[in-house]
């Protein structure tokens, strides 16, 4: 038990069942940070109505059963009812090194491991991949780090839009222009400008456009020359999205893509279990679910079409043959969708419609990671100058140039700087993301993300850099700083009792699938660190040995969970900066 917090509700509790009896046990101790103790617990106030005592006096029970009981600290009544609860120096101290000496810092291990597929960044073939995909990546990408570093077993699923109608005008124009023209344009990122001529020609020209709709019905029949440039298409295609994919650091292999074309031989069984289960019923033509509770204009119940009335597939009928999949073939105990907020209706749907068939059972818990609309700095949605939408390489190029012009005063060779530049600049775009709240707006600001000041990506890099610095500069060899710990000085306190927070903070993360809680604890810590180390010593020649082993052992400690916890969001760290 190395949290804190948990370790003072669990002894507030036991206070609270011994002083007013067992049901008694299971209230919320309400332990906070305090400005004039480490912690104060406020349970006295609600407890002192519902035992019709004054609060004051309630509190005071409670301190007399904590003390009692050998609590390790001092617990004080003010105000009307406060408990000010101060830890002792030395558990503190015991409980840091107990993490220092743990592999894992404090982090605990699901028991037992989940099996979780995280849906994430699924940009479309058939459209451009834009930054809104950028994002869904990137927090996806951290979600599934943090959750397997949990000890869960988690199943990457890249849902990507490779199939339906503009298939037939893609691959078209495929021909048109040539497969050699058009797969180099397409790996150098053109998708975008290719759909839009394929779009203009479907327009105009009568006939391309029954060449087109001749070519979905042969892609929907899987005739082989038509796989053979289905297949030529979505190889440029991936090897694009694997480009961005490595220059961000992600963890999403080939692998890993279940793109929305894996479940077409599931389609027409899915429509017809539902239509059998009575779950489906025909409407104006197309097979639809109404989940009860969903309506529209004039209260009109909300259809899910999972067939048009021309005999089409579609969006939804991929998500529930997807759904099914997931629980029955992959055995999933949770299923985060990592996707765009504008989605929510169609996954709240989604879901129940799945549970009103049986296919989501209440054991699994499907979860939409809601994704913010990514804006500029003008405050409307991410484009270009020209107002065209953006492309990821050049986004991220742009990311890189800046983050080394940034740097170009400090005197690396080409190599190191080109190193720094990439490794900060990457860094600077997933840190920028993953620091707000997933379903916020975000706007995308170079100059802000790139600031070595503040929540940065970069100042978090620097932060790490220069504990590696003082090992550096020291001679010393971080596995051997193990303490043992001793806490004079309020700063080393303040470091050291931030440090016990790592574990219960990532797995926050994790289960409520919320990486700017990371973010915000690591800042943290890096700001408990500056504090102590502008205040206390720790190479300096008139330090004696026996501060100094504690004072490195508190570095070395911050350092790997600095470390970890970056390398949990994805963001890598300079050997030096
Ligand atoms: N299972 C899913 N629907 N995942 C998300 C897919 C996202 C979709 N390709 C889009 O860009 O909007």
């Amino acid at each position: 038990m190395t949290d804190p917090q948990l370790f003072l509700a669990e002894r507030v509790q036991q206070a609270l069942a011994a002083a007013f009896g067992a049901e008694f046990s299971d209230a919320d101790p309400l332990i906070r940070p305090s400005q004039f103790a480490d912690f104060q617990a406020n349970v006295a106030m609600s407890l002192g109505k519902r035992l019709r005592r004054a609060p004051r006096e309630v509190a005071q029970e409670l301190a007399d059963r904590l003390t009692e009981a050998g609590f390790p600290g001092t617990v004080e009544v003010s105000g009307p009812g406060f408990l000010n609860i101060t830890l002792d120096d030395a558990w503190i101290a015991g409980q840091t090194a107990g993490i220092l000496a743990d592999p894992r810092a404090g982090v605990p291990t699901a028991t037992p491991p989940q099996t979780i597929v995280i849906d994430y960044s699924a940009p479309n073939a058939a459209k451009e991949m834009h930054v809104g995909h950028l994002r869904t990546t990137i927090v996806g990408d951290c979600l599934a780090r943090t959750l397997e570093h949990l000890g869960n077993r988690v199943v990457r699923q890249n849902h990507v839009g490779d199939w339906g109608t503009p298939f037939g005008m893609l691959i078209e124009h495929l021909l048109d222009i040539g497969e050699e023209a058009a797969i180099a344009r397409l790996e150098a990122g053109e998708g975008s400008e290719y759909y839009q001529e394929a779009r203009v020609k479907f327009d105009s020209d009568e006939e391309f456009k029954q060449r087109s709709r001749r070519r979905v019905s042969t892609l929907q029949s899987e005739d082989p020359e038509t796989m053979r440039l289905w297949h030529l298409f979505m190889g440029a295609t991936i090897r694009y999205f694997d480009k961005v994919y490595s220059m961000l650091g992600v963890t999403l292999t080939d692998d890993d893509i279940a793109g929305e074309s894996m479940y077409n031989p599931m389609l027409a069984k899915t429509c017809d279990d539902l239509e059998a289960e009575g779950i489906a019923v025909v409407s104006e033509g197309a097979l639809c679910v109404f989940p009860p509770g969903f309506t529209g204009a004039e209260d009109k119940p909300l259809p899910l079409m999972i067939r048009k009335s021309d005999g089409g597939y579609g969006y939804a009928t991929t998500d529930m043959a997807a759904v099914r999949y997931r629980v029955d073939d992959l055995k999933v105990d949770r299923i985060l969708y990592v996707v765009g907020a504008d989605q929510a209706l169609h996954f709240r749907m989604v879901f129940a419609a799945a549970r009103m068939a049986g296919w989501l059972p209440d054991t699994v818990s499907a979860e939409h990671v809601q994704i913010g609309m990514m804006l500029g700095t003008d405050g409307r949605r991410f484009r270009t100058r020209s107002g065209e939408t953006v492309k990821l390489t050049d986004l991220l190029d742009e990311a890189v140039d800046r983050a080394r012009a940034a740097i170009a005063d400090r005197g690396y060779d080409e190599a190191t700087q080109r190193e720094i530049a990439h490794t900060v600049g990457m860094g600077a775009v997933k840190y920028a993301d993953l620091s707000v709240s997933h379903d916020s707006e975000y706007i995308f600001d170079f100059d802000r993300m790139l600031a070595f000041t503040g929540n940065t990506g970069p100042y978090m890099q620097y932060a790490t850099a220069r504990i590696r610095s003082i090992f550096r500069k020291g001679g010393v060899d971080p596995e051997s700083a193990t303490g043992p710990i001793a806490l004079g000085d309020p700063a080393e306190r303040a470091l050291a009792l931030q440090l016990l927070g790592f574990g219960p903070v990532v797995e926050l993360a994790g289960t409520a699938a919320e990486p700017h809680r990371l973010c915000a604890y690591l800042y943290e810590t890096a700001s408990a660190f500056t504090t102590f180390y502008e205040n206390c010593p720790v190479l300096r020649e008139d330090v004696d040995e026996a501060t100094r082993a504690s004072r490195l052992a508190l570095c070395a400690l911050t350092m790997r969970v600095l470390e970890t916890g970056l390398d949990l969001l994805g963001v890598r760290v300079p050997e030096r900066m």
